[in-house]
């Protein structure tokens, strides 16, 4: 068998808090249908906040990609969020009757706060490789969440859209292609792109933990 590759040794560094994230409850909620509609909101009101930091750093990735395809990659998935699952988030608050101020300047929490924080430490160091170690656990876990789903979708579009957004074919290529970028450029700023990958990963089980 191959060595793992850098960002696989990464993940499997921080395997505890990776595997709680991606098998909380949140998750089997959501597959099931069954998340309360207050918890749903605070969720998207605060992961609203994220992609805001998220699109800023994938155009901080765009910048610094060593390469004209891997901006053209990147520009695409940026394209995606800011069309897609944006007009998500903006339906789910329609459903949700979430007020103008808190899909614009909510509270945000401390977890929020702290990964807004590591996204723009990430996308200040002007590094590719520090940019993709923040932006490969954002992605990859949220994959790694959404294959587990089996069976029929929820009826509800703001539970289904949400797992429809991160497991399709389309995703799941963007995620092995960008751990593959991680896994070319990541060695060179091993320290500190393990530092920032492990920040991430505590961050992302944080979020769901403060949902309940
Ligand atoms: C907190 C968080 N992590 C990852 C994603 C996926 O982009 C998201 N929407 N929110």
């Amino acid at each position: 068998m191959a060595e793992p590759g850098f960002s696989e040794r990464l993940r499997a560094a921080h395997d505890a808090d990776w595997q709680a994230a991606i098998r909380h409850r949140f998750v089997a909620e959501l597959a099931a249908g069954s998340v309360d509609p207050a918890v749903m909101r605070r969720y998207l009101v605060q992961d609203y906040q994220f992609i805001d930091r998220f699109v800023a750093l994938l155009g901080a990735a765009i910048a610094s990609a060593d390469s004209f395809s891997s901006r053209l990659r990147l520009a695409r998935f940026l394209a995606m969020i800011t069309s897609d699952e944006n007009t998500y988030f903006v339906r789910s608050f329609d459903a949700l009757g979430v007020p103008e101020a808190e899909r614009v300047a909510p509270v945000l929490t401390e977890t929020t706060q702290a990964f807004q924080a590591v996204m723009r430490e990430a996308a200040e160091s002007r590094s590719y490789a520090q940019a993709l170690s923040v932006l490969v656990v954002a992605e990859w876990l949220y994959l790694s969440w959404a294959e587990l789903i089996k069976g029929p979708l929820p009826e509800d579009f703001v539970h289904a859209e949400w797992i429809t957004l991160h497991a399709n074919p389309y995703f799941s290529e963007f995620v092995g292609w960008l751990r593959g970028e991680l896994d070319r450029v990541g060695p060179g700023e091993a320290v500190v792109c393990g530092a920032l990958f492990g920040r991430a990963v505590a961050l992302e089980r944080r979020f769901f933990d403060d949902l309940y």
